[in-house]
């Protein structure tokens, strides 16, 4: 291939737990025969479907620099102590906490997302006006997704002939009060055990 001249293996286990969990594991590995090392960068991409988007809340990514699709990939600085939505996010989040939360309100239901080797965070809503542009995008299914991902964007990945890389991304849902502030402490002791 033009684009990318390297022989490569990718391979992504999907697990999930009995108790609900989904464990996501890639694995690339560099097959190239004639010595040559390449250079990547990652993403998972996993939507989430929610009730009602302005109703969700992504917590973990408070004071983080990201960069905004939406305005040349400049590099900002999280003001909020969640990410809310409003209109189209678009944001690679740079080394975030190995614990995300996306809090659905209206839903009770909470995501903890956990990663490994995955420092960084997308976070992807389309809003309308590009949901309606999209072709494989429902005019109004942005009202009930949020895209959030472990990613390593930031600081590519190089590996050698025979180098393989490994990155995981764990999703457990739980419910709401897990991080809402008002934990009881039974629940606490409950989630600390997940
Ligand atoms: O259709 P996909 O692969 O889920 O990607 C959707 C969007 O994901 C975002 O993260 C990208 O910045 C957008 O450019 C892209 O349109």
């Amino acid at each position: 291939m033009k684009t990318w001249p390297h022989s490569y293996e990718l391979r992504l286990q999907v697990a999930l737990s009995p108790r609900g969990d989904l464990i996501l594991t890639s694995r690339i590995k560099n097959k190239n025969a004639d010595g040559k090392p390449f250079q990547f960068t990652f993403a998972f991409h996993t939507y989430f479907s929610v009730s009602d988007i302005s109703e969700v809340r992504v917590e973990g990514l408070d004071t983080l620099d990201y960069h905004d699709n939406l305005q040349s990939k400049i590099r900002c600085t999280e003001q909020g102590d969640a990410v809310v939505f409003e209109s189209e996010v678009d944001r690679i989040y740079l080394s975030a906490p190995p614990k995300i939360v996306t809090i659905d309100h209206e839903k009770k239901r909470t995501f903890v997302l956990r990663k490994k080797e995955l420092p960084d965070v997308v976070v992807w809503n389309p809003w309308d006006r590009k949901a309606k542009a999209m072709p494989d995008f429902g005019a109004e299914e942005y009202k009930c997704m949020l895209c959030v991902g472990a990613a390593r964007i930031e600081k590519p990945i190089t590996l050698r002939p025979g180098e393989e890389w490994q990155g995981r991304q764990e999703i457990s849902p739980v419910p709401s009060s897990y991080s809402s502030g008002l934990l009881d402490p039974e629940m606490i002791q409950q989630m600390q055990r997940i």
